[in-house]
């Protein structure tokens, strides 16, 4: 199946001369979430922006469900849904009616049915008369997220969807989001927290000074560049590593306390096995033992110092 998003050669020169995208190629394939990450400014919203037609590229194409988004515009729009960062809608109006009107400007036929069902999912239906100036900020969130839903888009782009929001919201959120896709809708993602991209998606890309520097399946990537470390607490000080544990990674800490040994996925379990036999032949004992692994954090500010 073609991918139901298709972004070639990608570029983005702003006005003032400003290059916030240099050619990005980017595939999203239906059904995925798509998480991008990036530090401010790399290009996150500019990439969104162009493939819903609200900023016009300066070079490349991007095709939504195979149309042009600069030619077709109004076909890709209709496909996709937008939750942007902030909410922009005339605050005076009620939840109900701005949801409502929301699926009339893609010229869907209303569907109070679709509506009630779209406020129920996301905890708004007791608020539906309310008007928005009365939500609090998470339920003004939630409202964003009906909105892009009202007119049944198939793919969702959520742009920050959880800055600022309190941890009940964003567990709900990404209730709603895991249900989307179970549906089959396509989501992609920008945040800033990457605990969250670690959770949630199924590819993590990452955009840094307009480029896509790496794009890639969550798991493969974790797999790939994350380092497993195991911290021995010993039982009397150490003052050197003893040679015959030089084979093995390993670092001892200022008070010689504990020693740290720093191995890859792809090391398999029998080289901790001789290590921990090496260290009992060397009669060095250890009290406690703890494993951790690097997160999706610090595999992504380790590349974005890489490439900076
Ligand atoms: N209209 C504009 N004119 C000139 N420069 C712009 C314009 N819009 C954005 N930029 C610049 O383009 C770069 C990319 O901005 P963009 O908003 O796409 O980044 P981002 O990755 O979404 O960042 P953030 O995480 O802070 O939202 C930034 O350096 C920004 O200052």
């Amino acid at each position: 199946m073609p991918p139901i998003i298709s972004v070639q050669q990608l570029t983005k020169t702003y006005g003032n001369g400003f290059e916030a995208l240099k050619g990005i190629d980017l595939d999203i394939e239906r059904g995925e979430i798509l998480a991008l990450l990036g530090p401010n400014g790399a290009g996150k919203t500019t990439l969104i922006s162009i493939v819903c037609g609200i900023v016009n590229p300066t070079g490349g194409k991007v095709l939504v469900g195979g149309h042009d988004v600069v030619k077709d515009f109004r076909q890709t729009r209709s496909l996709i849904g937008l939750v942007p960062q902030e909410l922009t809608t005339d605050q005076f109006e009620t939840v109900w009616n701005t949801v409502s009107f929301s699926r009339g400007v893609y010229g869907k036929k209303p569907n109070p049915a679709l509506i009630e069902k779209i406020l129920r999912e996301l905890s708004l239906w007791k608020k539906k008369d309310n008007m928005l100036r009365e939500l609090s900020g998470g339920m003004k969130r939630r409202v964003l997220i009906a909105k892009a839903l009202s007119h049944e888009p198939e793919v969702l782009f959520l742009d920050e969807p959880t800055a600022g929001v309190d941890v009940s919201l964003r567990r709900d959120m990404w209730e709603v989001v895991k249900r989307l896709r179970e549906d089959g809708v396509t989501i992609i993602l920008t945040t800033h927290y990457i605990e969250e991209a670690e959770e949630i998606a199924d590819r993590v890309g990452v955009i840094n000074g307009g480029q896509l520097l790496l794009l890639q399946e969550k798991t493969g990537l974790m797999k790939q560049f994350g380092r497993k470390q195991m911290k021995l607490e010993l039982t009397e000080k150490l003052d050197e590593i003893p040679p015959s544990l030089a084979a093995f990674s390993l670092s001892l800490s200022e008070d010689g306390m504990s020693l740290t040994h720093e191995y890859s996925h792809e090391e398999s379990q029998d080289s901790i096995a001789s290590l921990l036999s090496a260290l009992t032949a060397a009669g060095i004992h250890f009290r406690d033992l703890s494993t951790r692994q690097s997160s999706l954090e610090d595999i992504f500010v380790a590349l974005v110092e890489e490439k900076a």
